[in-house]
């Protein structure tokens, strides 16, 4: 681990790491700042929430000149959400050198975009569909880009963006630097690095586990008309400072926000039928806390960091170990700690085995939190909500009426009282979800999917089978190490509903039926974009 002053970056961009509180790097930092400072093409693999976006953002913001007028920087991100966070983050980093960096993605209003590409960015931060509708619409100009990277590679693959990607490629000029970054090696990612990269130095922080290690992993064996129940349960039981709950589809996000709110959960909903607008109204709620609670589909599986993310609820079993890995990711992040808790039918055993053994991680079996631990749960939150009170002498206007009631009263029954009011009954609101299907252990050999992408342990690294919690092998903070391997076969489940960013702004929208929401086939295929699956980009 090195400090940022021993890469040799200007002051002003090391200014600037230091305002964010980075002390040290992390592994992948480590060995890609220098390799991007070289000018090499580079690909990048690390575990999630090991700081990949400043790996490639600090090389790239220090080489770039102030005075520079033209849009010599690309980013790519596979969803709007991401390229809105990658852009922030390369604005802090940027905060003194005085970049100019700008996020063009889908659903935003592209006039909008125009107005704001006049001011002469330096670096654009975009998804595939919408630079390419800019690109085309002569907007922006790709001729004097020095420098691409690919965030979430194979994210963006499996979303199909492999052809938009070439073309925009194809625009940029040879004599560039190419980075990098994907989870996992799949042939797709392969043929794209040998078709775009020139001998790429491959970085790959090595893994002992493929999950980060700060995040204790646990299941709870839950019917499905049970979930709900369970799902308030653990929450009064754990009362998370913030927590992002998985759910597989469009519509059982919209019904468990729906009934969260009811019962008198702070939470709100993600998905990728929401409108540009309402989904970044929803980010921006869970990023200042107005919000606690965050539903979403898989569209909020990558890369998203919040932090104060302290737990991650498979409501519902994701489709495929990788899938497992970036939603659990969410959590333990910048070395924090983090919980992970999935629900699992007693049918989805064999999927929850599954997603063990690729993933090479034990998952502890809690479980169903009770009543009196839920309620315990609640009380304790209050009564710390008190002792914070109490802490920051902030009851001063209270406490003539304090004095007056402990003449009267016993002051326990007192205390009490307050407490049992203040920790406010939740609803007990009857809430009904539309059930799912459950996942079933798919038809297919341990270690290789029906596209031949592999799981085995090779790509994923070294052993620590069945590990708990991780020596801390390598890693970033404390024991991050790489990663994940190949995914395979993406899940079909519609769920699955990362933007697509479909060009103009045309596409997408139409047919947003619900009805293949139910995916009862047992070997789903990821659809090549039913339209239903994206918002318009
Ligand atoms: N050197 C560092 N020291 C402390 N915090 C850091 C450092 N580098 C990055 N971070 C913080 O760590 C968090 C995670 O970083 P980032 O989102 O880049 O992770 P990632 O590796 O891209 O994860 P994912 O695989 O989920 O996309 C961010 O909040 C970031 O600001
Ligand atoms: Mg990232």
């Amino acid at each position: 681990m090195k400090t940022f002053a021993e890469f040799g970056l200007e002051p002003k961009v090391l200014q600037a790491i230091t305002e964010l509180g980075f002390e040290e790097s992390t592994p992948i930092q480590d060995k890609s700042i220098p390799i991007a400072m070289s000018g090499s093409d580079m690909i990048g693999q690390a575990q999630t929430g090991t700081g990949k976006t400043a790996a490639f953002g600090i090389p790239l913001i220090n080489k770039i000149p102030t005075s520079e007028e033209r849009i010599v920087a690309l980013i790519m991100t596979p969803t709007r959400e991401l390229a809105i966070q990658v852009a922030d983050e390369i604005g802090k980093l940027t905060k003194y050198k005085g970049l100019r960096s700008l996020p063009i993605y889908g659903g935003q209003e592209i006039g909008r975009q125009i107005r704001a590409l006049k001011k002469k960015p330096q670096i654009i931060i975009g998804t595939p569909g919408r630079l390419l509708d800019h690109i085309n619409r002569k907007t922006i100009k790709l001729e004097d880009v020095q420098t691409v990277v690919l965030d979430e590679a194979d994210e963006m693959l499996d979303m199909g963006f492999m052809e938009d990607i070439q073309s925009i490629l194809k625009q940029v000029p040879d004599e560039r630097q190419t980075l990098l970054f994907s989870a996992t090696m799949p042939a797709n990612i392969q043929k794209l690095a040998q078709q775009f990269l020139k001998n790429p130095e491959h970085v790959s922080v090595i893994p002992k586990q493929v999950t980060a290690p700060l995040i204790e992993q646990n299941y709870i064996e839950v019917h499905e008309r049970q979930k709900f129940e369970a799902l308030s349960r653990l929450l009064d039981m754990e009362s998370p400072e913030l927590a992002i709950i998985f759910g597989r589809t469009k519509r059982r996000v919209d019904e468990l926000s729906e009934g969260l709110q009811k019962r008198g959960y702070s939470a709100d909903g993600l998905h990728g039928d929401l409108s540009q607008n309402q989904r970044d109204n929803v980010m921006r709620k869970f990023r200042d806390g107005s919000i606690d609670v965050l539903v979403a589909t898989d569209v909020a599986a990558r890369g998203l960091d919040v932090s104060g993310v302290t737990h991650v609820i498979n409501f519902d079993l994701p489709q495929d170990p990788e899938s497992y890995v970036h939603r659990i990711g969410r959590t333990g992040r910048a070395g924090k700690e983090g919980s992970a808790y999935s629900f699992v039918t007693p049918r989805e055993t064999d999927h929850l085995h599954f997603i063990e053994k690729v993933t090479r991680q034990r998952i502890n079996k809690k479980p169903l939190p009770s009543l009196a631990e839920a309620i315990e749960g609640k009380q304790r939150l209050t009564a710390e909500r008190v002792l914070e009170i109490v802490q920051n002498d902030e009851f001063t206007e209270y406490k003539g009426i304090a004095i007056q009631l402990l003449e009267q009263y016993d002051s326990v029954h007192l205390m009490a009282a307050a407490l049992k009011l203040l920790t406010g009954e939740k609803k007990d609101v009857n809430v009904e979800l539309t059930p799912e299907e459950p996942l079933r252990a798919k038809k297919r050999k341990p270690d290789i999917r029906s596209n031949g992408r592999r799981y085995s342990g090779g790509s994923f690294g070294g052993g620590n089978r069945g590990g708990q919690g991780g020596s801390g092998g390598g890693g970033g903070y404390r024991g991050r190490d790489d990663k994940r391997s190949s995914g395979g076969s993406r899940g079909g489940y519609e769920s699955r509903n990362r933007d697509n960013n479909g060009g103009s702004g045309s596409r997408g929208r139409s047919g947003e039926g619900r009805s293949s929401n139910s995916s009862s086939n047992s070997e789903p295929r990821r659809p090549k974009y039913s339209s239903e699956d994206f918002v318009n980009n």
